[in-house]
């Protein structure tokens, strides 16, 4: 199967380039690429996909930049909601099953069960608003899909809540973390390897369209997943962590953008549809600590 991935230096777009190669050629495409794989030039991108005419779509590219949004929403609109339509669109012309991922964010995260994926979606700001229009924009065109949403994403390629704690807790004497929203870290290597699995199983049956919520098992509180991180430097590393970690709440930490106190998502879909098992977020965060400390 020939592959057309953007956003191939992302977090989740690096791990892809190693996950997906044993499934045949990726064209991988980032937004200075010499053919266009910028997500802000919509009519570059359809050329782009009839020129490469691909059997698969993966678009690993996002703005990502939760409190920035709040002040670019044209931008965050045309790259997480209009891209993704015209990707949609080209797919279905020429038949390419599209791969394309979401967010936690989609949800206003009232109560704390973990949201199915037919729960009602309600975001709260407006990286989460532009990502749920791209999800509609996918869903209403006619191609072939598999939207995954996952949370709290990290990988050692990349910018990402582990890596800023990692550098806080040197450079800083206290660190205050939110300890009321509750998730799943989930790493960019699991979604990658996940992605590859989901298709290696189209290869041999047709999926229907759907989504699917894909995050590691467990939960945690930035706080305590920022306990976890400290803990785990301090043990296994010769670096100066010298900083009191105190927990604090959402309305004491006021941000740009709000975000939900409940990213907790149930993943049995995707579990039972795949015959797959979830890891531990503490397994992938640990050996994302053992590999950069
Ligand atoms: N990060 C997270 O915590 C979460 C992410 N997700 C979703 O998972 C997916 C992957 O996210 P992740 O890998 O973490 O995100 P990253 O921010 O690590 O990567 C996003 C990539 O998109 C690229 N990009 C941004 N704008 C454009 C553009 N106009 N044209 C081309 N490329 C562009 C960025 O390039 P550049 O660096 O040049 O800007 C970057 O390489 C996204 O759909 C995201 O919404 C879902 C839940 C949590
Ligand atoms: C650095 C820092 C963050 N925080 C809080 C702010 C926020 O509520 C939480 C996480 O901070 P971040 O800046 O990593 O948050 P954010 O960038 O919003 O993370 C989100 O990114 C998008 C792309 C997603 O899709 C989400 O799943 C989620 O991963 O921790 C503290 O309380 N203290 C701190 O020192
Ligand atoms: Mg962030």
């Amino acid at each position: 199967m020939k592959i057309l991935l953007l956003g191939k230096n992302g977090q989740v777009g690096w791990e892809l380039q190693r996950s997906l190669a044993p499934l045949g050629p990726v064209i991988a495409l980032d937004r200075s690429s010499p053919t266009c794989g910028d997500l802000t030039d919509l009519s570059g991108l359809a050329t782009t996909v009839r020129a490469i005419s691909p059997d698969v779509i993966i678009n690993a590219a996002a703005y990502t930049a939760v409190d920035r949004a709040e002040r670019e929403y044209d931008l965050a609109h045309k790259v997480n909601a209009l891209a993704p339509g015209v990707l949609a669109r080209e797919a279905a012309r020429i038949d390419a099953l599209l791969i394309h991922y979401s967010t936690d964010y989609v949800f206003d995260g009232t109560g704390s069960l973990p949201r199915t994926e037919d729960a009602p979606t309600s975001p709260l700001n407006v990286y989460g608003l532009t990502k749920l229009l791209g999800e509609e924009e996918v869903k209403s065109s006619s191609a072939r899909y598999v939207i995954l949403r996952t949370s709290w994403v990290y990988g050692a390629l990349g910018s990402n809540f582990a890596k800023t704690i990692l550098r806080l807790a040197e450079e800083k004497e206290e660190l205050r973390v939110i300890n009321d929203q509750f998730g799943a870290p989930t790493g960019a290597e699991l979604i990658a390897d996940v992605t590859a699995f989901i298709l290696h199983t189209s290869a041999n049956r047709s999926i229907s369209n759907g989504t699917y919520h894909l995050t590691a098992a467990g939960e945690v509180s930035w706080y305590e997943y920022a306990r976890f991180i400290i803990d785990y430097a301090r043990t296994n590393s010769d670096r100066r962590v010298t900083t009191q970690l105190n927990p604090t709440t959402t309305n004491e930490y006021p941000t740009e953008a709000l975000r939900p106190l409940n990213s907790r998502l149930n993943t049995q879909r995707l579990q039972k549809t795949f015959s797959l098992q979830l890891p531990h977020w503490q397994d992938g965060v640990s050996r994302l600590l053992t590999e950069i400390l």
